[in-house]
């Protein structure tokens, strides 16, 4: 109540009733994450209220962990280091613990940004055979850095041997990862999910998993977080949940505290911000 500024993060709901409570000093928000799906903008808007955000900052991290997330699904590595662990491990056998490669795969990316291209660059030395992606439109000048095609939604779901999914949690884009998505993908397909939880029907992906419709899932964002460890995702061994932790890095993290400090500071002092989501 009565607050000028206020720092949050993902998990903080910033909604009508929330600026109600605060009061007319407020005047800027400040979020540390480059999501801004907590935010309820029109809200912000129509009060005059500035918005900061952390975009940039984070995409050469969130990059290497979806990589790193990307090959421990495909490659089984839970699994494995499980087994190895527990006494499995017996002689040396020809299919045990076999997954699927990246080298002359075709990698498709649903929702092409920065985040999706660092992606794309960091797979290709592993010999990738082709990039799509689809957007709500072309995004050409990011496709050309990674000479990325434009393919419809169900072009992606059917030529894809692995699916990251790096688009932003819309009403466009809620439970748009769903069985219409997964029905039409390749039995050998992985699913790795970086953005949010939302986008995924997960009921669908469990039954898609579960039934081997596709062959793996990574993910970083569930719905809800954390997800309650008796979810039946859990259960599956081709399923690789992570804790929301794709910008966990020490660098990055530092960079993202500091850059919603300095936009919440310019917010409040009337200046331009360096990062400012524009309403
Ligand atoms: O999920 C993380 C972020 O939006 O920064």
């Amino acid at each position: 109540q009565g607050c000028d500024g206020i720092l949050c993060v993902l998990t903080e709901k910033i909604d009508a009733q929330l600026l109600e409570a605060a009061g007319p000093n407020l005047k800027v928000v400040s979020t540390m994450s480059v999501g801004f799906d907590h935010l309820s903008l029109d809200e912000l808007k129509k009060r005059g209220i500035r918005v900061g955000y952390t975009p940039d900052v984070l995409t050469d991290c969130v990059a290497e962990l979806t990589v790193a997330l990307l090959l421990a699904t495909s490659r089984r590595l839970i699994e494995a280091t499980h087994e190895a662990k527990t006494g499995g491990w017996g002689t040396w056998r020809t299919l045990w613990l076999c997954g699927h490669e990246l080298a002359n795969s075709t990698v498709g990316i649903l929702g092409l940004g920065r985040i999706g291209v660092a992606i794309a660059e960091r797979l290709k030395p592993f010999k990738v055979k082709k990039f799509i992606y689809t957007d709500v439109a072309p995004r050409p000048e990011l496709a050309n850095m990674i000479e990325a095609e434009y393919v419809s939604f169900d072009e992606l779901a059917k030529q894809s041997d692995f699916l990251a999914v790096c688009c932003a949690l819309t009403q466009e884009t809620h439970g748009i990862c769903n069985w219409n998505l997964f029905s039409k993908m390749k039995k050998n397909a992985i699913f790795i999910n970086t953005s949010r939880g939302g986008v995924v029907n997960q009921e669908d992906l469990y039954e898609a998993l579960s039934t081997g419709l596709i062959a793996g899932a990574g993910l970083d964002v569930t719905t809800p977080e954390p997800l309650p460890t008796h979810h039946p995702l859990f259960t599956l061994k081709n399923c690789v949940i992570l804790p929301h932790i794709a910008s966990a890095s020490y660098t990055t993290r530092n960079a993202m505290s500091a850059l919603a400090a300095n936009n919440l500071l310019a917010g409040l002092r009337g200046e331009p911000m360096p990062k400012e989501l524009k309403l």
